[in-house]
């Protein structure tokens, strides 16, 4: 197939466009480089840079794209709470204009990155597709947003769109890793302690009402994640929007996560206690039941594999003095 990657020079669509590439897809990648990388975007793909607004119309124009996974978004959650209209305009405001080019274009066919973000502080554990959705940040609202106007562009425009709901994604692949700017994910934080580029991690909150007191968060390999794209991406139909929740369906500990960091990479990490971080919920766990019902997908890799591959990938970066 011919595929748009939107967001494709970003940590998770990067990854998942040079599996496209292995699996023998052509890739044109969308990304106006806001916090990707041009050398993420792998060879044998190409790379246009421009934001969504400005380049999805473009490049669709042809009517030679047979698909469009989105990836493109902001996803920090607190500088979503601090600047709500730029996420709703960077969020939705730009993926309505890549829905509105895919239709004009004849393209149908959307596999996109929603979110466990959706849930809110969720009723249930682990957390299903049926569940309610009541985010808790505008980053959060404004992928449900998106999840809902999909679910209008199928059913009116014969859409056939797939939402994937990832949970904590980790791990590298293949020499694609995590390096946002700032970082505000647990494991890479770790392990930039690990590498001596900080002295201590942060712990927010030591006070839940979770067996250790700190957060529970259920971590998927971004490897797993790039198959079930591929699942995904066959399992479109015209006319239905399917959401799927993406997790391993075990939750792992703060406290935990930082100690198989330890192991992995034998530094005694120091902690510093913090207070909780605005709008973390004590546990998110997902049911991952559906994707494996209906496409067969499952997580096959662990948290130890997770921060084993993040840990040789932050190792063969630069240090950031030297970059
Ligand atoms: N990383 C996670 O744990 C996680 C969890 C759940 C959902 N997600 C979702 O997965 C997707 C990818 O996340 P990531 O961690 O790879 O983020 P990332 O920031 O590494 O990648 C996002 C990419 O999109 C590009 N981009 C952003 N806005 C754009 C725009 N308007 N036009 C063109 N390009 C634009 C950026 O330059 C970047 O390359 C996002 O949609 C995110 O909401 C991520
Ligand atoms: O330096 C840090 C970083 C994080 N944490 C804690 O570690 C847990 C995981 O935090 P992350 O920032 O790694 O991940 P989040 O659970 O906040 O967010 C991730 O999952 C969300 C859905 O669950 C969204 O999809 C979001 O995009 C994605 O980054 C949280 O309890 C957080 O407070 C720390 O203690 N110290």
């Amino acid at each position: 197939m011919k595929l748009l990657v939107t967001g494709g020079a970003g940590y998770v669509g990067s990854t998942v466009a040079a599996r496209l590439v292995a699996a023998g897809h052509t890739v044109v990648v969308l990304d106006d480089l806001s916090t990707g990388h041009a050398d993420a975007v792998p060879a044998g793909s190409e790379l246009v840079v421009a934001s969504l607004r400005k380049g999805a119309a473009d490049v669709l124009a042809d009517g030679s794209f047979d698909a469009v996974l989105h990836f493109a978004a902001k996803s920090v959650t607190g500088e979503s709470v601090a600047r709500p209209g730029y996420y709703w305009d960077q969020n939705l405001g730009e993926s309505l204009a890549l829905f509105d080019a895919m239709r004009r274009a004849g393209v149908g066919r959307i596999v996109f990155s929603s979110t466990a973000a959706t849930y809110g502080n969720p009723e249930n554990t682990p957390i299903r597709e049926t569940d309610p959705t009541r985010p808790v940040s505008p980053y959060g609202a404004t992928k449900l947003a998106i999840d809902t106007a999909l679910s209008s562009y199928a059913e009116l425009h014969g859409f056939g769109a797939v939402s994937l709901r990832y949970f904590n994604v980790a791990g590298a692949h293949e020499g694609l890793g995590e390096r946002h700017e700032p970082e505000t994910h647990l494991i890479a934080n770790v392990l930039a302690v690990a590498l001596g580029h900080k002295s201590e991690v942060s712990l927010f909150g030591t006070d839940y009402p979770t067996p250790d007191g700190t957060c529970v968060r259920d971590y998927i390999h971004v490897s797993d994640l790039a198959e079930a794209h591929l699942l995904a991406l066959n399992a479109c139909e015209p006319g239905r929007h399917r959401v799927y929740n993406l997790g391993s369906g075990s939750g792992h500990s703060v406290a935990e996560v930082i100690e198989v960091c330890r192991k992995v990479t034998g530094h005694p990490i120091p902690v510093r206690t913090c207070p909780r971080r605005d709008g973390d919920p004590s546990v998110l766990v997902a049911s991952s039941e559906k994707i494996f019902r209906e496409l067969g997908w499952t997580a096959e890799r662990d948290l130890l594999t997770m921060v084993s591959d993040a840990w040789a990938f932050a190792r063969s970066l630069p240090h950031p003095d030297q970059t």
